[in-house]
């Protein structure tokens, strides 16, 4: 069985593919460049599980999974949420810092830091913060930022820590192409839906979650890709669908929208379990 994950060893996808899998289904994980490519070996029967971030509690969503999930055929099996901590790392020797590489998201989480210390710095966006470590290990940039275990993968000395904004957190999903779908203590459901350009279309799909006494946890449109104005919604609900009220509420909502698409039901691995 290989679990494919944004790699190199010791990105945070790496802690989330082995906080789920385990230490002992270590050797089946496998690096991939980018979060297209994980979606790719999923896709292409590859990998079994694909693992991926989704959204970051002070960045916001990872635009690049949400549409994967809008335009390919797998499905969420479960959501790990990660306390992400981010830290300034050099080369031994490095004395002054006019490079930092890392992730947009993670440079995103640090902003306040780096206008503060580091405004006059470059920031140069790479695929993953531990291929920015592995950059800077590599000499190609004077500091990276990433997480305590890059560091030490790639014997960077950490300069300062952690450099992240309070609260920091980010889920993750485990993706596959044949879902076995398994409820847990804290479940959720996630699906896509858009809706006629008429006055209260979106209203009346909410009002049905409304009537079966639904909790959303997230919604969020993107572009639907067709036009200018047209969008799609993302919508995280409390329940899983097996659960009468959530299947029913499912399909009045799937009968009222013009696309629907159920992107999986799971259940929810918690920073502090
Ligand atoms: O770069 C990594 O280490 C990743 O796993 C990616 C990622 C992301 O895309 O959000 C994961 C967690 C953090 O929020 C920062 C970066």
């Amino acid at each position: 069985m290989k679990i494919a994950y944004l790699g190199p060893i010791g990105s945070y996808s790496y802690e989330a593919a082995k906080r789920f899998f385990g230490k002992e289904k270590e050797n089946n994980l496998t690096a991939c460049d980018t979060i297209d490519d994980v979606f790719e070996a999923v896709e292409e029967n590859e990998a079994e599980f694909g693992v991926v971030p989704v959204e970051n509690s002070i960045e916001g969503s990872v635009s690049t999974t949400l549409d994967y999930l809008l335009k390919s055929q797998v499905y969420i099996v479960k959501e790990i949420i990660l306390r992400v901590e981010h830290y300034l790392c050099v080369r031994e020797g490095i004395e002054q810092i006019l490079t930092v590489a890392s992730h947009p998201q993670a440079f995103s989480q640090c902003h306040d830091y780096l206008r503060k210390n580091f405004k006059q710095a470059k920031l140069i966006q790479v695929s993953s913060t531990s291929y920015a470590a592995k950059m800077c290990a590599e000499g190609e940039v004077d500091a990276a930022i990433c997480s305590l275990f890059a560091s030490q993968q790639n014997n960077l000395k950490v300069l300062a820590g952690p450099i992240n904004h309070d609260n920091n957190y980010t889920r993750f999903f485990v993706i596959t192409k044949s879902p076995n779908f398994e409820k847990g203590n804290k479940n959720k459901t996630s699906i896509i839906f858009s809706t006629y350009d008429k006055p209260g279309s979106l209203y009346k799909i909410l009002a049905i979650f409304n009537l079966y006494d639904l909790n959303l946890t997230k919604i969020e449109s993107r572009p639907a890709k067709t036009n200018l104005g047209e969008y799609v919604f993302f919508v995280d609900i409390e329940g899983f669908v097996d659960e009468e009220d959530v299947s029913d509420a499912l399909k009045v909502v799937q009968r009222k929208s013009t696309f629907f698409k159920l992107l999986g039901s799971y259940s929810v691995i918690l920073p502090d379990e």
